[in-house]
């Protein structure tokens, strides 16, 4: 009954190191290089393991973990097993300024790992490629021109002297004259960070200027104003997306200031929406569910005028269950009677379109794209890019959507469960180790309950600086609302980065602390990471993003196409990193898009790499790490740091936190105080170990969620619980994963032998014996293990895990806003 993953982590290994790592593929030079430094760490008089053999290698020595010994498991509930592992841990972990001992408690990161298939060996490196030619840059300046694409004189000169952007690129080429040609809807396909966006603004706003300008460029005499008319919509999945359109229009519009454009997308209160509404709006951009309640309840909102309907990341909207709200908005649009002049007189017939024109736009193509075509487009011309318009060579076409940007570097590191936290902290260190070759990253994890723990593991133990006292209203708001979502990093700083700046953000928070972190974000002068969802996997346009780490693949191949899509943008070049584990997910990189073989890299080298130097630790541990220390050991000791912080007690304010709760439940339950059911006082629990175990179920619940043609990659039965708990730094599995899954992960682990009794107690853990009031709190909470509402990932593979999932997810969105697919 023991899960290995758990017990190894208290095993004091008799035999060195060196005979628990293994080498395999690669290089030989990196493999011989690793075999040394693994070796050196292995010398027992270098590397005295063992409570009886000082010295150590960290020097201090402020907390004795005495020896834990070898126990068995115990059905017992979460905080029980938390109370023994405290104790048995030593209870002074958490202290802060306290160091670690390495050697005393060896967690065996490196031994029961399975083995990877990938042949490393005859792998490509990823200095064989040559940079290749980016495929959604801007055309060359010499033969492509804003002037040439029909645009007015006006609206040409301020993209060229005002924006700086001085061509169009292969789409914008494409779509601007079809468009203002031609009468048409639209299915405007092309790769992310193509321009779209513009592609689409650009002959709209062109054709509603030219009711108030004449073909010379001179005004009209009768310049149409916010009153004229509402001339076009245009629908965003998100509300971050929606207000990202918003501004590039706002930016376009500044040559036309005679013409206003605003956004209804909930978030705050439809009474000041309505207000702007009344005021009058020439271009409306807006979230589906909202526009839809704002059609039938704001009298004020015409649609009379409408000439053009854009559905932007038109096959997010219908995974989000848009449909129905598209249905009623296409439906009012087009019930209306097309007017031919406005309610003023101004003439717009003959320079607006003669019919009402749906604009369809996707970088990727799925089956509900096509489902969305029904039900929006009639004759649609499909406008996409050709080979022979990014390379100019008179090659046959051949379409670029559904594809990377061809300058995107992608790489997968092929990890085993227990090391991914690690490799993952080398691998920020490594990025960070250079100052201005990463400015930032952006992590995706599966589900906001994981993106929680990792901010939380990740930053500083000391709060960010306040703002001045004398600092503006603005800073002093934005601070309160970035108060939780933005931090120093720890771990993953270097002498030539001190500072890098952590964010989160996912749709479980609310809308001005999602706001405000994108922009802190985005904003952000020193090395910045930001940890999410999906949530920033459409649309969001951040310019200087460098680097995408997928640390969890993503639920389905068009998502992994826009999470990468989120660096490498009009043309600049970028990396994405994919983590795989070793096993059947190693097959998943067959299936994706990539202009040039993504490249696998071993864990050994990216922690070789990352751990070459001692890590920093948060403010309120010291690191006593001799510079000798070998990358395996570093590996072991942060791992083992890691564990120790969540097992540490909690701070003391906690205790006094936990008896006043009781006392307010007495309060609460309307009985006089003296008659109040004594409560039995329960040990206090590290926040950060709750956390963790919450990621932890969100996590593996969210697993069994992958599209159902991927499942054969992400195999819910492959998982290796207890292996997978290391990667969350817990050093037992949690229980309460419930929806069967546990069940289907047990069976597989039983059934391949070898850790028959990991399996076992995996399912006692994960199927929640002894953690019922766990279970309950998450089925009252709703829970947040994927908060994406993918239609797609229900399936055969665990049909109840997805059901109670799917159920679940609807609670979420229903009680967190239309938009809240973190
Ligand atoms: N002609 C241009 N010249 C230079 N930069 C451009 C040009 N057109 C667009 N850009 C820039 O390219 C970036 C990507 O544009 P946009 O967000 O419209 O891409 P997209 O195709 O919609 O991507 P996604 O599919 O990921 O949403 C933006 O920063 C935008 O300012």
């Amino acid at each position: 009954m023991a899960d290995d993953g758990m017990l190894l982590n208290f095993e004091i290994p008799d035999a060195p190191l060196k005979t628990q790592v293994k080498f395999k593929g690669g290089r030989w030079r990196d493999r011989l290089k690793a075999q040394r430094s693994a070796k050196q760490s292995a010398t027992p008089t270098k590397q005295p393991r063992g409570p009886s053999s000082a010295p150590h290698t960290h020097q201090h020595h402020d907390y004795d973990a005495s020896r834990p010994t070898k126990r068995p498991r115990t059905d017992d509930g979460d905080s029980q097993r938390h109370a023994k592992l405290q104790k048995t841990a030593g209870s002074a972990v958490g202290a802060p300024s306290h160091a670690l001992r390495t050697g005393q408690i060896s967690s065996s990161l490196f031994s029961k790992n399975p083995t990877a298939v990938t042949d490393f060996e005859n792998a490509p490196v990823v200095d064989d490629f040559e940079p290749a030619k980016p495929s959604n840059a801007p055309l060359s300046e010499e033969a492509e021109s804003f002037f040439s694409l029909g645009l007015s004189r006006r609206i040409a000169q301020h993209l060229t002297t005002k924006l700086e952007m001085k061509a169009p690129t292969a789409i914008q080429k494409n779509t601007v004259p079809q468009l203002i040609k031609d009468d048409s809807d639209a299915f405007l396909q092309a790769e992310t960070g193509s321009g779209k966006t513009l592609a689409y603004l650009l002959p709209i706003v062109h054709r509603i200027m030219a009711l108030s300008v004449n073909p010379d460029g001179t005004l009209k005499d009768t310049k149409v104003h916010r009153n004229s008319g509402l001339f076009a919509i245009v629908l965003g999945p998100t509300r971050e997306l929606c207000k990202q359109i918003a501004v590039v229009l706002e930016k376009l519009l500044r040559c036309a200031p005679w013409l206003v454009c605003t956004t209804v997308i909930g978030g705050e209160s439809k009474k000041s929406e309505k207000a702007r509404l009344r005021k009058g709006v020439n271009i409306l951009v807006a979230t589906p569910g909202r526009l839809a309640d704002h059609l039938d309840n704001t009298k004020v909102l015409d649609v009379g005028t409408v000439r053009w309907l854009v559905l932007d990341e038109g096959d997010r909207m219908m995974e989000m269950g848009f449909e129905d709200d598209i249905k009623a908005i296409v439906g009012k649009i087009r019930a209306g009677k097309l007017l031919k002049e406005n309610a003023e007189g101004v003439v717009l017939e003959g320079i607006l379109p003669s019919r009402r024109v749906t604009v369809l736009c996707s970088a990727t193509m799925k089956m509900n794209v096509q489902r969305l075509g029904e039900i929006s487009l009639v004759d649609a011309v499909h406008i996409t890019v050709s080979k022979t318009d990014v390379d100019g060579e008179a090659e046959a076409a051949t379409e670029a959507a559904f594809a990377a940007p061809s300058q995107l570097k992608q790489s997968c590191i092929v990890t085993p469960a227990k090391l991914r936290l690690v490799t993952l902290i080398a691998l920020l260190k490594s990025t960070f180790a250079r100052r201005g070759s990463v400015m930032k990253a952006i992590i995706f994890i599966s589900c906001a309950d994981s993106v929680d723990f990792h901010y939380e593991l990740l930053k500083d133990t000391k709060p960010p600086e306040p703002p001045a006292p004398d600092a503006s209203p603005d800073k002093q708001g934005s601070h309160a609302n970035t108060e939780q979502t933005v931090a120093p990093a720890a771990y993953v700083t270097s002498p030539a980065n001190p500072k890098v700046v952590l964010h989160k953000l996912h749709g479980s928070l609310p809308q001005p602390v999602r706001s405000a972190t994108l922009n802190a974000f985005a904003k952000c002068k020193d090395p910045a990471v930001l940890i999410t969802t999906d949530i920033s996997s459409r649309g969001l346009d951040v310019p200087s993003v460098d680097l995408v780490i997928e640390y969890d693949p993503a639920f389905a191949v068009a998502d992994h196409v826009h999470r990468i899509g989120r660096t490498a943008r009009a043309g600049r070049p970028g990396k994405a990193v994919l983590f795989l584990m070793p096993g059947c997910e190693e097959g998943y990189t067959s299936i994706l898009p990539a202009s040039t073989p993504i490249v696998p890299q071993l864990y050994e080298s990216i922690l070789q790499k990352g751990l070459a130097t001692a890590v920093n630790l948060p403010s309120t541990y010291t690191s006593a790490e001799t510079e000798k220390q070998t990358w395996t050991t570093r590996a072991e000791s942060l791992q083992l740091h890691l564990e120790q912080r969540l097992l540490a007690a909690p701070s003391a304010n906690a205790d006094d936190d936990a008896e006043a709760e009781g006392q307010d439940q007495g309060k609460g339950s309307g009985k006089p105080k003296s008659k109040a059911k004594p409560k039995k006082k329960l040990a206090p629990e590290n926040p950060l170990l709750v956390s963790g175990r919450q990621a932890f179920r969100s996590h593996i619940r969210a697993y069994a969620t992958h599209v159902r043609e991927e499942r054969v990659y992400f195999d819910i039965t492959q998982l290796h619980l207890g292996h997978m708990a290391k990667a969350f730094a817990l050093r037992e599995t949690p229980g309460g994963i419930g929806g069967g899954v546990s069940r289907r992960a047990h069976k597989a682990t039983t059934s391949k032998g070898g850790s028959g009794g990991t399996a076992a107690a995996n399912a006692t853990a994960a199927d929640g014996s002894g953690d019922g009031g766990e279970k309950k709190k998450k089925a009252r909470s709703g829970g947040k293990a994927r908060d994406d509402d993918d239609e797609d990932g229900v399936g055969n593979v665990d049909e109840d895990a997805a059901k109670r999932m799917k159920e679940k997810l609807k609670m979420m969105m229903n009680a967190a806003g239309e938009f809240n697919i973190g």
